[in-house]
This record gives structure tokens, sequence and C-alpha cells, in this order.
């Protein structure tokens, strides 16, 4: 009579821990599918995820580098190019700004083709004050040292500009170098050309200061300006001296562009009037005139107006160590012959430009 029960009860004693089994053993499949089904899912999308990720991280750090980079090369540029590149120190204080990398890279509009020690980068530095001007950093020297590797190569050294920006580079040797003409010419025959010129005389002494820098090796200023110094005979070869035959240089320009598309600064006025010179500048551009003397003012321990601070950031912009460098004292019957030297070329470049830079009337600058 117990037999029922007993069934039952091992029926039950048999079947419940069937269901457990059952049950678990579901539970540990269900949790294997659920893990397969996830490894599928990253293997799948994961992948494609992380790169866009990595991607995008790589993008921006690019972007950051980039300019950065621009920014490193254009520091320590004087020692890649030699005497004719620069160093503004200060610019790598500058806000690296990825945000401004809109619209398409296009070959400069303007370029700032000379001279070498006339003020061109503080010329430059202001200039980029202009929401509507984008200029490169670093020297490209292209139409001297890089013409060989193509427009494509220049282009792509430019920033990235909206239509309603001007394109800019700097490399103050083109001014000196005989090819440059025909070569920005067959870029662009409508560019704009800006010249930075100062004292031929204090040009020649920034000059030689610079490679005395570099080099303290060197004989003296007064050794290198001559051929024969007893003679008075001037060595009108050693660069630092012919870069200053402005004259010179300025009539293989005219072969190719009319005076009209060239725009001469005083390197001079820059110095001590930098808002009137940028005035004539932007008006030369045909830009709105934004940058005005609200944006410079004179710093007493550089020796030279500086850029007030940016909105975004504490650091005034002086330019670097190698602007501004204090000049060797030089022989004044060195500097006075100089003068007398240069005074006819001098007066050919004032017709030529219909400017008087008055540099006879100017006690040295
Ligand atoms: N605001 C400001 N700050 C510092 N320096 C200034 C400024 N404006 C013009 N200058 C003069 O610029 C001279 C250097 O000229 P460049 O920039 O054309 O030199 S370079 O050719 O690019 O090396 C540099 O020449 P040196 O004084 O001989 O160093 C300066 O006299």
């Amino acid at each position: 009579e117990h037999a029922p029960f007993l069934r039952a009860r091992v029926t039950r004693g048999i079947s419940l821990p069937r269901k457990i089994l059952f049950i678990s053993a579901l539970s540990l499949a269900l949790t294997c599918l659920f893990y397969w089904l996830m490894s599928c899912y990253k293997t799948l999308q994961f992948p494609s995820q992380e790169s866009d990720v990595y991607q995008a991280r790589e993008l921006s750090d690019r972007t950051a580098f980039a300019t950065l980079r621009e920014k490193l090369s254009f520091a320590t540029s004087e020692d890649h190019h030699g005497p004719e590149s620069d160093t503004t120190d200060d610019d790598l204080n500058r806000q690296v700004d990825c945000t401004l990398d809109y619209g398409q890279k296009k070959l400069p509009q303007a370029i700032i083709i000379g001279v070498k020690k006339g003020g061109t980068r503080a010329l430059l530095e202001a200039l980029r004050i202009h929401p509507d001007v984008r200029a490169v950093g670093n020297e490209p020297h292209f139409f001297d040292r890089n013409y060989d590797k193509g427009l494509d190569w220049y282009r792509d050294l430019m920033p990235s500009t909206l239509d309603s920006q001007i394109t800019m580079e700097k490399t103050p040797s083109y001014f000196v170098t005989s090819s440059a003409p025909k070569r920005i010419y067959s870029m662009a025959r409508d560019i704009k050309l800006i010249i930075v010129v100062r004292n031929p005389v204090t040009r020649a002494i920034s000059d030689y200061t610079q490679t005395l820098s570099k080099r303290p090796e060197i004989p003296t200023f007064e050794v290198l300006a001559f051929k024969n110094r007893t003679l008075g005979l001037i060595d009108a070869s050693w660069s630092a001296l012919r870069i200053g035959i402005y004259a010179l240089h300025l009539e293989g320009w005219l072969q190719y562009f009319p005076l009209s598309q060239m725009h001469f600064v005083s390197g001079e006025r820059l110095i001590v009037d930098p808002a009137g010179e940028m005035e004539k500048v932007q008006d030369f551009l045909g830009l709105k005139r934004i940058i005005t003397d609200k944006h410079f003012y004179f710093n007493k321990t550089k020796g030279f107006p500086c850029l007030k601070k940016p909105e975004d950031s504490s650091t005034p912009r002086c330019l670097g160590k190698s602007k501004g460098r204090t000049h060797p004292n030089i022989d004044p019957d060195v500097i006075h012959r100089l003068q007398k030297f240069y005074k006819p070329f001098n007066m050919m470049f004032y017709q030529m430009t219909g400017q008087n830079f008055q540099w006879e009337q100017l006690e040295m600058q």
C-alpha cells in the first residue's frame, strides 16, 4: 500500500535533481551562448569601432602635432635653414588651435618675399591677428630651395583657408633669388608681393650679427665689408652687403610684376609705428582694417613693439631672442663709407618705388 507513495517519492526524488540539472545546464548553455555572441559581436564590431576611435584620436593628435611641429620647426628654423631663416621662440607660447582647420589648402595669394632682417617676422605675426589671414609659420623656401618638390608639396604646407581668407607665407630670400620672379609669376601672375625694407647698412649689420651668433669665429664686420680697406674697395659680393642693393633685385621682379602688385613696408616705421604700417598693408591686401594700435604695446625690456596678449592667453607676444639682438659696435668710418656706397642704389630704389625711405637723413637705426 505504500508503493504509490514510494513511487511518487522516488519519482519526485529523481525528477527534482533532474530538473535542477536541466535548469543548470540550460543556464550554462545560455551563458555560453551569450558570451559566444558577445565575442562574435566584439570580433565583428569592435575592431572597426576601435580603429575609428583610434583614427580619430590619431587625426586630432596629428593636427596638434603638425601645429606643434610647425611651431617647433619655426622656432628652430635657423639651425635647419642657415642664416636665411628666423626664430620666434615666443610662438611656442601661442595656443595650439586645432579648431581652425576649416576650408581648403590653397596656394598663397600673397607672399612676403623679403628682405632678410627687414622685419618680415614681425610683419607676418602681426598679420596673423587678422581673421581673414592664415599663414604658414615657418619659411617654406619653395621658390629657392624646394622648387623641384612641386606645387602640390607647396600647397600641402599651407594652412586650410575659407574662401574669404588669404593664404600667406614669408620667405625673405625670395627677393634676392633671380629665378623666383619667373617661378612665382608662373604660379600666380596676380599674386600680391610684400617687401619689408630697412636701411641697407643696418640690415647688413643685423645679418652679420645673426651669423656671428652661430659662428663666433668669423672675421669682424669691418674685415668682411672690404676687398681692400685702404683703397676703400667695398666687397659687394659679400651677401650681407649684396642683399641691401635693393634696386638691383627689384629690377628682376619688375620684369614680371607691375609695381601695383608690390607693397613696400618700411622696416624702421614697423618698429616706431606698427599700427600705421599695418593699416597700409591691410589696405594693400584688400582687408578690413582690423589690426590697429589696440593690438600693440611697446615692451621696454625688449625694446620693440609686441602684440598684446590674446583674450584666451596669459602671455603677451614678443618675438624671440633672435629678433632684436644687440648689434656689435661697428667702426663709424666703415658705416659712413657703406652709407656712401648705398646712396646711389637707394636713390634708384626710391625712384623705382616712388617712395623715399629716408635712409640718408635718419641716424643709424
Ligand atoms: N616687433 C619687433 N620685435 C622684434 N624685432 C623686430 C620687430 N619689428 C621689427 N623687428 C626687426 O626685425 C628684424 C629681424 O627681421 P626679420 O624678421 O625679417 O629677420 S629674418 O630675415 O626672418 O631672420 C630685427 O632685427 P635685429 O634687431 O637686427 O635683430 C628687428 O630689428
